[in-house]
């Protein structure tokens, strides 16, 4: 690393994990353990979107809520050529991206040109992982919007009708170093995800909504400091999914994702991502019709505010769905809520809400959510970044 970089990187390590001295980032040299990204194992079922219909990818996977891989959905985006990593780190070489949060839910940025060089050369057990849900609404950013477009099969967006300024996050451009990942959670508000990677390659472990928490989170013994990082999670859980005591409903569904694929993770799943090389990758989460009776009880229960508005333009544009939230009982249990505690993403991009006030404590990922992941609090959006919303 140029020393410019380093000093830079000092920095940002202080601030994005102000737990870790700086002579602990590399404390568990896990740049030397290569059997945590040599894994091949992988056991998801793939689909070609070529000749897999809109509706046949709804009734097949959306709506009994199954997990899959789509080949050949996004082949024609523009991204293949225009996110090399030469081509980044000329085209973006002085803007500044999201590669953490501070201790008081401040976004913590670094220029393209010192990422991409860390990216590169870092040996960090758990590197800093650019995540970041903004780029939409920046004037030079936004250049990365014409470079994909969302697959028909997620064309149906129903928090596009509260309006971009009082949506949750819900998109993420993401350049993940190897060893960087998203711990495990769930992602905010029921919504569910779709991530499409452009290099590099990603390692994914899911879990079904009905997986207890206390299996599957890392806690403070077991990883002091580092409970929330994906990489913690390859190291210490994922060993005990792998015995035969593990309990056979929960089993992990195993996945490697390469280049060019799209992964399809239903709302309620648990899931925690490990970056096996140098990765590229856009991902959103959205409500459509067929997850929005258990997104709508998220909703009303954390972002009141923002529901009453919601319900109004539903009563506009889509009065079937406005009809059938007085069916949903929103007291009722719908399956598991977004993952409280956690984070260990990084992803997203500490947006906050212009609803946070409504949010309970709990739920104060919004302002992080997608950042990096969504851990934090019930239903917050964070999505990706030490745990970052999506919301
Ligand atoms: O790191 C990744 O690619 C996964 C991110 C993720 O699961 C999320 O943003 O919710
Ligand atoms: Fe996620």
């Amino acid at each position: 690393m140029n020393s410019r970089t380093l000093k830079r990187i000092s920095n940002v390590r202080l601030k994005a994990r102000s737990e870790l001295k700086l002579d602990e980032w590399q404390q568990h040299n896990y740049y030397y353990d290569k059997n945590l990204i040599g894994c091949t194992k992988d056991q998801l079922e793939r689909i070609d979107a070529r000749n897999t219909t809109r509706e046949e990818f709804i009734e097949k996977y959306e709506r009994p809520g199954k997990p899959v891989i789509i080949q050949h959905l996004i082949d024609d985006w523009p991204a293949f050529d225009k996110w090399t990593i030469e081509k980044l780190g000329k085209k973006y070489r002085n803007q500044r991206f999201k590669v953490g949060e501070d201790d008081d839910g401040k976004s913590v940025k670094l220029k393209m040109k010192y990422f991409l060089d860390y990216a590169l050369n870092n040996r960090d057990d758990s590197p800093l992982y650019l995540f970041e849900s903004s780029f939409g609404e920046h004037q030079k950013k936004k250049r990365l919007l014409d470079d994909y477009d969302v697959p028909e099969y997620f064309s149906e967006d129903l928090f596009h009708l509260v309006g971009e300024h009082r949506r949750p996050p819900y998109r993420w451009w993401c350049i993940g170093p190897q060893r960087s990942g998203t711990g495990i959670h769930i992602d905010p508000l029921g919504t569910s995800a779709w991530n499409g990677l452009i290099s590099g390659h990603k390692r994914w472990c899911i879990f079904p909504p009905s997986t207890p928490r206390e299996l599957l989170k890392p806690t403070s013994a077991d990883a002091p400091r580092n409970k929330d990082e994906g990489i913690t999670w390859f190291k210490v859980i994922y060993p005990r999914t792998q015995h035969h005591s593990w309990p056979k409903e929960y089993s992990c569904i195993e996945a490697i994702q390469h280049p060019g694929e799209v992964i399809f993770v239903p709302g309620g799943y648990w899931h925690v991502v490990l970056n096996m090389d140098l990765t590229v990758a856009v991902t959103q989460n959205f409500c459509s019709s067929v997850n929005f009776p258990n997104v709508w009880t998220r909703v009303i229960r954390s972002r009141p505010k923002m529901s009453k508005k919601f319900l109004e333009r539903l009563k506009r544009r889509r009065p079937d769905l406005a009809r059938l939230t007085e069916k949903i009982d929103i007291n009722g249990d719908t399956g598991p809520r977004s993952d409280t505690s956690s984070s260990s993403s990084s992803s997203s991009s500490a947006d906050s809400s212009p609803d946070s006030a409504d949010e309970s404590d709990t739920e104060s990922k919004v302002t992080t959510i997608h950042e990096r992941p969504f851990d934090q609090g019930d239903e917050s959006f964070v999505k990706k970044q030490r745990v970052t919303p999506l919301s």
